[in-house]
């Protein structure tokens, strides 16, 4: 086992001279009991002590609430407006500007509030495992469930490097049971998420949702990494017995944590990744898989990382036995588990790779229109990387109920803090230089739209995986996709050639037309604010409306 994983002293002894006593008085905080890197035993004794709705399910996982939130909210994200920033920041609907005074009132309630608190928890801990670009993040939080959470989602420190840790590049203060105060300008909701980026603090109020915090930290990734010549990733990555890597780009609930589980390969990780001069590195420590109609038979290393340090989010359990039922999405659809990495079997520890020799793009079509799998040339890539394109499932998102057509630049448009054209200035450089094959994978509908069809099966899903894998389908003969211009390969190894072809899925071909041209059209409106931007060769790798072969 790596040491450098495991951050927890051995003997309760050690717990306590390294540990009760800890001072936050530099963030303007003193309270009474300061935990630092408590022992996640700890952390479980003190969530059901102190926190309601708290449980152990019957396989050992921490079982805990939200509250009202239950998702993240990218509506009430804030970013402060200094000048040093001005020039970075994609500013607009991602990321919304917001007075610095403002943010300075609302780190000022945070802490207000933290200091009216018995007792706090701090996790210190690393983002990034390429040891050149990591950082060092502080969680200052009132709650135990979310002291676990960010445990298992930062990358522990040893004892050593706990006790060098030193003073954080960036610190996380969440207050996420205090509402925000709305009186402040640029404050719209009684949550507030709230980044200072030449500062490095990240705020939160009104919301207690464990997701915001580690979308944070992606979120100051994608800040200072672009600044590095480094790509930053909405990505899975895995590794292949030969070290061959492959990431999995794609939007929330598209695929990225399932099929990136795989037991013929290491896992790096499962959602936040790096892609250096040298490979890819993870930025977390940790998984935070969708916990929704988890089956044991068809995701058996996530269904068995449910164990003793785990923390379920939002799970309905029988009070008698503990045991979950994770078909009731009664609280919500987007039920999570998050556990650390090491309990994935095939973990690859450290959480870094070569170049990669696959890049996939998972996308969730809700209109069944897109192939189960298509390869992309890079001008493809390019531009269905800008576009973003999936539908969003419910869950993950407050207020998404039913799945929608969504476009989100980079596959993680939430997340980007730059403008989306210099990740993809970035990632063309990649596949310029290591001559990548891209490829887009439907893990959506098939045999007619949401309502009609049926999501893809899953074990297709897999199958086609293991085709690019190895390297059976990179030699398929293809058809052109009429429409959306991609090679589509007419056979594959576990799955009937009549599926490979969406067309062919559809009861009625004239309506899968319609449904085509409508979906074609989608993208060329999403387009329009990037055209005057990208190559002729990207706008030319546009789907085709209108004039149809
Ligand atoms: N064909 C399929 N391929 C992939 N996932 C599928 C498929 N069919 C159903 N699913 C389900 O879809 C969900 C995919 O969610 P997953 O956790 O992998 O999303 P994600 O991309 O990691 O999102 P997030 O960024 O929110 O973590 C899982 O619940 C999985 O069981
Ligand atoms: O952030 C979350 O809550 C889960 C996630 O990975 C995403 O939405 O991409
Ligand atoms: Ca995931
Ligand atoms: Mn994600």
């Amino acid at each position: 086992m790596n040491t450098t994983l495991n951050g927890q002293p051995d003997t309760p002894q050690k717990t306590r001279s390294l540990h009760v006593t800890f001072s936050l008085a530099k963030h303007g905080i003193e309270v009474a009991e300061v935990l630092r890197n408590p022992a996640p035993a700890r952390l479980y004794e003190e969530a059901l002590a102190h926190e309601k709705g708290s449980a152990i399910s019957s396989t050992g996982a921490l079982i805990a609430r939200s509250g009202e939130k239950t998702g993240r909210s990218p509506k009430d994200k804030r970013v402060a407006h200094h000048p040093e920033v001005t020039d970075d920041v994609w500013w607009g609907d991602v990321n919304i500007e917001m007075e610095p005074d403002s943010f300075d009132a609302l780190q000022q309630q945070a802490v207000n509030y933290l200091n009216t608190r018995d007792r706090l928890y701090v996790i210190d801990a690393y983002a990034g495992w390429d040891p050149r670009y990591r950082v060092k993040v502080r969680v200052i939080c009132e709650r135990a469930y979310h002291a676990l959470f960010m445990h298992n989602m930062l990358i522990r420190p040893n004892r050593e490097e706990l006790a060098d840790f030193g003073e954080p590049d960036y610190t996380i203060y969440n207050a996420g049971r205090l509402a925000a105060n709305q009186e402040l300008p640029g404050v719209t909701s009684s949550t507030s998420v709230s980044l200072c980026l030449s500062r490095g603090e990240f705020v939160i109020l009104g919301t207690e949702y464990a997701g915001e915090m580690k979308k944070g930290v992606f979120t100051i990734m994608n800040y200072i990494m672009p600044k590095q010549g480094v790509l930053s990733m909405h990505c899975s990555a895995n590794e292949g017995h030969d070290g061959d890597v492959s990431v999995f780009f794609g939007l929330s609930g598209t695929g990225k944590t399932t099929l990136s589980a795989d037991p013929r390969r290491r896992l790096i990780g499962d959602d936040e990744h790096c892609w250096t001069d040298e490979g890819v590195f993870n930025i977390e420590g940790g998984c935070y898989a969708k916990a929704i109609g988890l089956d044991p038979r068809a995701e058996p290393e996530i269904y068995n990382a449910i164990r003793f340090g785990a923390v379920l989010e939002n799970v309905v359990y029988d009070p008698v036995t503990r045991e979950v039922d994770y078909h009731d999405g009664s609280i919500t659809e987007n039920t999570r588990c998050s556990y650390p990495i090491e309990f994935i079997p095939n973990a690859r520890l450290p959480c870094v790779g070569g170049t990669p020799k696959n890049v996939i793009f998972l996308t969730c079509d809700a209109f069944s229109v897109l192939p189960p799998v298509s390869k992309l040339t890079p001008a493809q890539a390019m531009y269905h990387f800008i576009s973003g394109y999936t539908a969003k499932v419910a869950g993950t998102e407050m207020g998404v109920t039913e799945p929608q057509a969504t476009f989100s630049a980079c596959f993680g448009a939430p997340f980007l803090v730059l403008h989306p054209t210099h990740y993809a200035e970035l990632l063309a450089e990649k596949i310029r230089a290591t001559g990548v094959q891209v490829w887009l994978v439907n893990t959506g509908w098939t045999g007619g739209p949401y309502g009609e069809g049926r999501r893809m099966s899953l074990a297709h899903t897999r199958a086609i995986i293991d085709a690019i894998h190895d390297g059976s389908l990179k030699d398929q003969e293809t058809v052109t996709d009429p429409t959306f211009g991609v090679q589509v390969p007419l056979q594959c190894h576990g799955v009937p050639d009549e599926v490979l072809i969406p067309a062919k899925t559809w009861a009625d071909p004239a309506a899968y037309e319609e449904m085509a041209q409508h979906l074609a059209g989608l993208f060329h409106k999403n387009f329009q604010a990037y055209a005057d931007q990208a190559s002729p060769e990207i706008v030319a790798a546009a789907p085709r409306v209108g004039e149809m072969a």
